[in-house]
C-alpha cells in the first residue's frame, strides 16, 4: 500500500537499510493433505514484531512455530491474514530486495560446496558485489571459530561446525530479518553459549529484526527482548507473551533476574503457578 511506503526517514541508523517491523494479522494455516482430515495449525495469530526487536517463539512441540517461521520467511504462502514488512505486503518487500535469513535446525549446507563458496552463494544470491565476498566470508567464519576450514566441504566437518558455517552464512548478507529455528539445539553447551554471544554481538551492531524458535527456556531469556509462548492447543493461539525489555544487556546466564524470566516462561508453558 503506497500510504505505508518505507519512507527514507525510517532506516536503520547502522545499516541504512530499510526498517524491518513484522506483522501477522489474523493469521491462520491448514494443511491439508488427501485422504486426511485437514489440520487447523494456526488460526487468528496477530503478532507485531518492532523492527531491531528479538523476539522467541516457544510452545509445545507440534504448535505451529515453524509454521509461523516459514510464513515470515516467504516460504509458505498458502496462509490466510495478512503479513507485512514495515507495512507493506511481505511478497512486495521480499521482491524489492529485503535480505531474509533463515537458520534451521539442521545446517543445509551445500555439499558440493565448500564452506566458503557456500557463504559466497548466498552472497551472490543477495547480490552482494563479488569484490566484498572473500572479506565478509572470512570475517562471518572467524566469528564463529571456523577461518581454517573455509576450504573444507561439509562432509568433512561435525555437525556442530556444520551448523556454525550455516550461521555464518546467514550472517554474511546483513540480514534486515533473522529467522532461526532452534539454531543451536544441535550444538554442545559450551558452543552454543559462545555463538548465542556472537549473534547478540552481530545484533547489537546491525538490529536486525530476530524471529526465533527455540525449545529452551534460558536460551530464550538469555536471547529475547520478548517471548511469546503459544498454547497446543488446535487454534495454536498465543498463550502469553513476556517481557525481557527490562532485563538489562549484556545479559549472564547467572543473572537471577534472567533465571526469574526463564521460570516463567517454564510456568506458563508447564500452565502450573510459580511456586512462592
Ligand atoms: N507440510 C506439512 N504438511 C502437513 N502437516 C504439517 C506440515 N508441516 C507441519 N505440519 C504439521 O503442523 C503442525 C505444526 O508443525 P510445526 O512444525 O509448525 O510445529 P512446531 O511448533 O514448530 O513443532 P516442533 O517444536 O516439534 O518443531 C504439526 O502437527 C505438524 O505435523
Amino acid at each position: 500500500m503506497a500510504d505505508a511506503a518505507v519512507s527514507t526517514s525510517s532506516r536503520n541508523a547502522s545499516t541504512g537499510r530499510p526498517m524491518s517491523q513484522i506483522a501477522l494479522v489474523n493469521v491462520g494455516k491448514t494443511y491439508r493433505a488427501a485422504r486426511r482430515e485437514p489440520l487447523h495449525v494456526l488460526r487468528g495469530i496477530d503478532l507485531s514484531i518492532e523492527a531491531g526487536e528479538v523476539v522467541g517463539l516457544v510452545g509445545p512441540s507440534g504448535c505451529g512455530k515453524s509454521t509461523i517461521l516459514n510464513i515470515v520467511a516467504g516460504l509458505d504462502a498458502d496462509y490466510t491474514g495478512r503479513v507485512t514488512i514495515q507495512g507493506r505486503p511481505m511478497s512486495e518487500q521480499l521482491d524489492a530486495g529485503f535480505r531474509v535469513s533463515y537458520v534451521f535446525q539442521e545446517s543445509r549446507l551445500l555439499p558440493w560446496y565448500t564452506i566458503a563458496q557456500n557463504i559466497e552463494f548466498a552472497l551472490r544470491a543477495a547480490n552482494f558485489p563479488r569484490s566484498e565476498w572473500k572479506e565478509r566470508t572470512l570475517a562471518v567464519l572467524d566469528l564463529v571459530g571456523l577461518s581454517r576450514f573455509k576450504d573444507f566441504y561439509p562432509g568433512q566437518l561435525s555437525g556442530g561446525m556444520q551448523q556454525r558455517a550455516s550461521i555464518a552464512r546467514a550472517f554474511s548478507v546483513d540480514p534486515d530479518i533473522l529467522l532461526m529455528d532452534e539454531p543451536f539445539s544441535a550444538l554442545d553447551e559450551l558452543t552454543a553459549r559462545k555463538l548465542r554471544q556472537s549473534l547478540l554481538d552481530i545484533w547489537e551492531k546491525f538490529r536486525s529484526t530476530i524471529l526465533f524458535v527455540s525449545h529452551n527456556a534460558y536460551e530464550s531469556t538469555f536471547l529475547a527482548d520478548r517471548i511469546i509462548v503459544m498454547s497446543s492447543n488446535p487454534g495454536g493461539k498465543i498463550a502469553e507473551e513476556i517481557d525481557l525489555r527490562d532485563v538489562p544487556r549484556p545479559r549472564s546466564y547467572d543473572d537471577p533476574a534472567l533465571f526469574e524470566k526463564s521460570k516463567e516462561v517454564i510456568r506458563v508453558l508447564d500452565r502450573r503457578p510459580v511456586e512462592a
